[in-house]
């Protein structure tokens, strides 16, 4: 059972004893912001002010070091007569209402995700995931499983005053963000208001939610509040079922349906207030036996201490296979700490010299992002400092990680999809590897050779999974799926994208060839060809209505390619399933190549570039840049990242 308060900046003067000691303390601490959002969860009895602190002489009025303060003490809140937490505010809403509110919703679909900003204060960047708003998402969700179960249509499943029918059962978890207590507080409440049982996990990872699903059988759905790597300040959400993680036509359903269910509790966009009071009242009509804090994480732990045991297979030392290794996470203050503490180190691995395993969701020493230069720099640096014998990099909510090898050598991107094909296709010869489409050649190569097939996707990791499962089921065998970022599934692992199943691939791989005397674990990517430079430039479309002029620029370039107007040393490669990527002949037998694509959620244009000549890349840039300026002169491109990289080299 959860209650809301909204807190805005007279809140203060409103406060009593201890909750104004200790406002009043974060005050006096430096200039400070109160934020708009506080929670109070009634059955720890503490609250959560989330603060930002505001630094006046930085260039930029964005909020640096934020930090949530706990305040222990009783919610003063009266209960209000449960009669009138089913009456809805006002009467029937219009259709141009509806429409409003549903752009609301609307606006958070990412792709297969949710993702929004749920702390206030940070110029520009406007409050859209509320505590009002996840609450409504949690209830649509609820409502769209029963009607799963039902095979009915979701309006018909449940209706807001109606908490007779039998109950789904969800599992929520959340990463460390500063906003996460809250927006768990308001889906709890929401997933409950629709007769939904619910299980708290706290500080949990996104594969160990699905894992709660299949290993236990106990839950319909699960969520995992989440932004990944995104900044402090927002927030988001990632679904599941059995059959695994939404998709993108789901997430649709599931927010049309939290617009209905919105519209039914008389609630109109724009009106947080009515929003959040009708969520207080809601929130105090949760039958407190509906919900419950369940400490899953180390059931999770010992699957992944289980599968390292039966991986390594060790006859001398099966309970302890990893002693007398050492082996350090870095997991960026994010979810994934736990790997070193209740995994690794029960195995018998040392694990000291790991960085940051407290979760803290300010993030305060680097972005949990393997794909991110600090956070791989970092990772290094543990390896070094503690002459360990591999790192492990993971990302907030451990679906991506990347590894470091005993030298310090960073394995993330190509490499470590490398590095996953050859163990992949020692076990699974001749199988199916699906990437997006900004792997390099010298991939493709590395795969072919080991008698493999590369198929080069698309971005998104949903995509590259999707198509894996595709591929599968028409009865061409795919065993991983895997994106530079460092999302990764495999077919053995229920295809879920899991940071945390390709750690333990890596970490069995170490063992073994410890124990086989083979060397180090990059021995495997001596075949490798790497490129000399690489490059992204993100070209922002002016319009709001993006896709047309995207596509737009995209059939030009097509056109310029093909008539030979880019040159006689570019050509199309021969398969493309999104953007044009352009084979470029460098001389000599060196081969770069150039991608223009759309983003998959931005209203950008993106060029990915790889060559194998040093200064290739901005020579690449430079011609890009002449297309645009000859070609799509109409568009409205804002063409100044790719002048900067034209210019210089970057
Ligand atoms: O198309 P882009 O803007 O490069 O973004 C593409 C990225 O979008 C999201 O972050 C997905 O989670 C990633 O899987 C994907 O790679």
């Amino acid at each position: 059972m959860a209650l809301f308060f909204q807190l805005g900046s007279n809140a203060l003067s409103n406060m009593s004893g201890r909750h104004k000691h200790a406002a009043l303390a974060i005050n006096r601490a430096g200039p400070t912001q109160i934020l708009s959002n506080a929670a109070i969860h009634s059955s720890g009895m503490r609250a959560i002010i989330t603060v930002a602190k505001s630094s006046p002489g930085a260039q930029s009025d964005v909020a640096t070091a934020p930090m949530s303060i706990l305040i222990t003490g009783k919610p003063a809140l009266p209960s209000p007569p449960l009669a009138s937490i089913l009456k809805p505010p006002q009467g029937p809403i219009t259709g141009v209402q509806l429409v409003e509110l549903h752009k609301r919703f609307k606006k958070l679909q990412n792709g297969s995700d949710v993702r929004g900003i749920a702390i206030d204060g940070v110029p520009n960047e406007l409050l859209s995931l509320t505590p009002g708003i996840a609450f409504f998402i949690g209830f649509s969700f609820a409502r769209w499983l029963k009607s799963k179960q039902e095979k009915a249509p979701v309006s018909s499943a449940v209706t807001l005053a109606d908490t007779s029918v039998p109950p789904v059962r969800v599992s929520l978890g959340r990463d460390p963000r500063l906003s996460g207590p809250m927006l768990e507080a308001a889906l709890v409440s929401g997933l409950a208001a629709a007769g939904a049982e619910v299980d708290t996990f706290g500080i949990a990872t996104t594969p160990c939610m699905f894992y709660s699903i299949v290993a236990t059988g106990n839950y319909n759905g699960a969520i995992m509040l989440t932004a990944s790597h995104m900044p402090f300040n927002s927030n988001g959400l990632k679904f599941f079922t059995i059959d695994g993680g939404l998709e993108k036509t789901d997430i649709t359903e599931l927010l049309q349906g939290a617009t209905q269910a919105c519209a039914e509790a008389g609630v109109l966009a724009g009106e947080p207030l009515s929003e959040n009071a009708y969520l207080l009242r809601s929130a105090l009509a949760v039958n407190p036996g509906q919900v419950k804090q369940v400490n899953f994480l180390p059931q999770y732990a010992a699957f992944l201490q289980d599968l390292i045991k039966k991986g390594v297979a060790s006859k001398d030392s099966y309970h302890f296979p990893l002693s007398g290794l050492r082996i350090v996470v870095d997991a960026g203050n994010g979810s994934g700490g736990f790997f070193a503490d209740q995994v690794l180190a029960p195995l018998g691995a040392d694990t000291r010299g790991s960085r940051f395993l407290d979760p803290d969701g300010s993030f305060p020493n680097h972005v949990p992002n393997p794909e991110h230069p600090s956070a791989m720099a970092s990772g290094a640096a543990a390896v070094r400092e503690a002459s360990a014998d591999l790192g492990i990099v993971f990302d907030t909510d451990v679906d991506r990680s990347a590894i470091v090898d005993s030298s310090g050598r960073e394995i993330n991107s190509n490499r470590f999809i490398a590095l996953m094909s050859a163990i992949t296709l020692r076990e699974h010869p001749g199988t199916t590897i699906v990437t997006d489409s900004v792997t390099s050649n010298g991939l493709t190569e590395f795969i072919s050779k080991l008698g493999g097939k590369h198929l080069r996707f698309k971005r998104g990791y949903k995509n590259v999974i999707s198509k894996g499962i595709e591929l599968n089921k028409s009865g061409e065998e795919c065993h991983l799926m895997m994106e530079t970022s460092g999302h990764g599934a495999v077919k053995n692992n229920w295809y879920l994208d899991d940071g945390s199943y390709l750690a333990v691939q890596a970490v069995i791989e170490l063992v073994r060839r410890r124990l086989a005397g083979q060397g180090d674990i990059s021995v495997l990517l001596d075949d490798l060809k790497e490129a000399a430079e690489t490059g992204e430039v993100r070209i922002r479309i002016t319009d709001p209505d993006f896709k047309p002029h995207g596509q737009q620029a995209l059939q030009k370039f097509h056109d310029y390619v093909v008539s030979g107007k880019g040159g006689a040393d570019w050509s199309m490669e021969p398969v493309n399933f999104e953007g044009w990527r352009v084979f470029v002949d460098e001389g000599e037998g060196r081969r770069g190549w150039i991608l223009l694509r759309q983003s998959l959620h931005d209203p950008l244009l993106v060029v990915n570039m790889e060559s194998e000549i040093k200064g290739g890349r901005q020579v690449a840039a430079e011609r890009v840049l002449s297309f645009m300026k000859t070609e799509c002169n109409n568009l409205p491109l804002d063409l100044n990242s790719l002048e900067a990289a034209a210019a210089k080299n970057l």
